[in-house]
């Protein structure tokens, strides 16, 4: 549909656009990318005729862009620019109906039911049609955005420039108008090209994006190819951190604020948690948010957490809704639940075991509780109809002085469940159903926090430091843990 071929620009001697070459298809949604004074503003202008390239060419559908007549090139092209100067004493679809010149005869200027119908939709389209008859100077700087946006639409263009389209809307709008943009050029074919400031936005809406840095192409490419952390760092001299969308298969990138040093390096991790237990919760409590991986009731998944609970209930707790009932008990109990990981153990409390370690690199502490009534042979588990048939649940907390990355707490997650199955073997719990060797509970729990200061461990499998220090904690502590679960069923007997 476009086409550029070693464009470049300058404004007096300041050369602002270097041998700019890339092609837009039809039905794309192109994003521009790039930090301010790269060129952006200046290439759309070029793309939309309002300047002309000193070096290079531009076509649009195989012509160069010069041979258009004004109103060809308004029939397939139609922009919706930074600035817009303010029409007053226009009403909103006054404005809008500014955009079908372009189909007007110079001589003899007729609107038809044509015009009015590409108005009426155009409206519609950005949510304004309730607003028509209000005059532009009177909208918000959001309303006054979706009214020039119509004006472009209204065009009915085979290709939209859009600078910064979303400036000045409200989130619902945004995202409104992105769903809307990337509908047109599934259904229409309509081919957008349009200037981001907001590098999420681009990655979750456009097929391609092109990333400059003073005036230079760093790439074009689709968006989970280009927005890569060291590129971003490059180009945006702002550190990120890239990571997967939650829901779509796209690059979500958040940005790192500079931290503060961390003065209490040296400290160990016995002094950055406290740990208060009584009959009905044990609760540790961590000075900093620490970075936690758990499969935990409340808080599974990745989150930063200040509060850790395991909450004793009794042997007969059955409830239907356990995640719905444990967050009303935190709420009640004061937690702020988006801070909190929270566990149930049928065990006595004060029968928690715990194990410090540490070594040159970091400091660790493994709590857990053990209860293995309900122990389970994992791999016997299929042959079984219930697998909960009473109370019984290992639940370990492992606390790490240190910086983890994902793989690492993946990793850390695997070598606690090793450790922990090699305690069960040698305290020689059995699976009741199966009679063979139990590796766990139906219902275990693992969280895995760590405060991500200090020592940085890429890994965290058996053969590693890290690994190390959670294989030994949690095994010794499980065992301990087993051991007092043992000595209680024996004082009830
Ligand atoms: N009319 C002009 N005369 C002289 N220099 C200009 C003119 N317009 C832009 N420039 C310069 O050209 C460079 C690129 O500007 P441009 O507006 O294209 O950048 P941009 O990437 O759109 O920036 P922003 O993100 O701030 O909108 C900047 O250094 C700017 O100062």
């Amino acid at each position: 549909m476009l086409q550029l071929e070693n464009v470049s620009y300058s404004y007096g001697r300041e050369v602002v656009l270097k041998d700019i070459t890339f092609s837009v298809h039809k039905g794309e949604l192109f994003g521009i990318l790039g930090p301010n004074g790269s060129g952006k503003t200046t290439l759309l202008k070029l793309l939309s005729r309002e300047l002309s390239p000193q070096a290079g060419t531009i076509s649009l559908k195989g012509k160069t862009l010069s041979v258009y007549n004004q109103k060809e090139f308004a029939r397939i092209v139609a922009v919706l620019p930074q600035t817009v100067e303010l029409s007053f004493g226009y009403t909103v679809k006054e404005t809008t109906e500014l955009g079908r010149y372009a189909y007007q005869s110079s001589l003899f200027p007729k609107w038809t039911d044509e015009d009015e119908k590409a108005v009426m939709e155009a409206l519609r389209q950005v949510d304004l049609w309730e607003k028509r008859d209000k005059g532009v100077d009177s909208l918000s700087g959001g309303e006054r955005q979706r009214t020039y946006l119509a004006r472009a639409l209204a065009q009915e263009p085979e290709v939209l420039l859009l600078d910064e389209p979303t400036n000045h809307m409200d989130i619902a709008h945004q995202m409104k108008l992105l769903d809307a943009l990337k509908s047109w050029t599934k259904e229409k074919k309509l081919t957008v090209i349009a200037i981001f400031h907001d590098i999420n936005l681009a990655s979750l809406y456009c097929d391609r994006v092109l990333l400059l840095q003073n005036g230079e192409m760093i790439g074009v490419n689709k968006p989970r190819n280009l927005i890569e952390e060291t590129t971003l760092l490059q180009v945006f001299q702002t550190p990120v951190k890239r990571q997967e969308h939650p829901v779509v298969p796209k690059p979500l990138i958040t940005f790192l604020p500079s931290m503060e040093t961390n003065s209490e390096n040296d400290k160990d991790i016995r002094d950055k948690v406290t740990i208060v237990s009584n009959d009905e919760r044990m609760t540790v409590t961590a000075v900093e948010p620490l970075k936690v991986f758990s499969s935990a009731l409340v808080g599974a998944g990745f989150q930063w957490a200040t509060h850790f609970v395991n909450r004793h209930v009794p042997k007969t707790y059955r409830c239907d809704h356990a995640y719905d009932e444990m967050k009303q008990y935190l709420r009640m109990n004061g937690f702020d639940i988006p801070r909190t990981i929270g566990m149930m153990t049928a065990v006595y409390l004060e029968d928690a075991a715990y194990m410090h370690l540490r070594d040159e690199c970091s400091s660790i502490l493994a709590v857990v509780t053990a209860g293995v009534g309900n122990a389970v042979d994992a791999s016997k588990a299929w042959e079984r109809e219930m697998v909960v048939r009473g109370p019984g649940t290992i639940n370990i907390m492992v606390f790490i002085d240190g910086h983890l990355s994902e793989a690492a707490y993946a990793q850390a997650m695997m070598t606690a469940t090793e450790a922990k199955v090699k305690a069960l073997y040698d305290e020689e719990i059995i699976d009741p159903e199966s009679g063979t060797m139990a590796t766990g509970t139906s219902t275990d729990c693992i969280a895995i926090a760590a405060t991500q200061k200090g020592h940085y461990f890429e890994y965290a499998g058996t053969i590693t430091s890290l690994g190390k220090l959670i294989g030994r904690s949690v095994y010794e502590a499980t065992r301990q843990a087993i051991q007092k679960y043992k000595l209680r069923r024996r004082e009830f007997q």
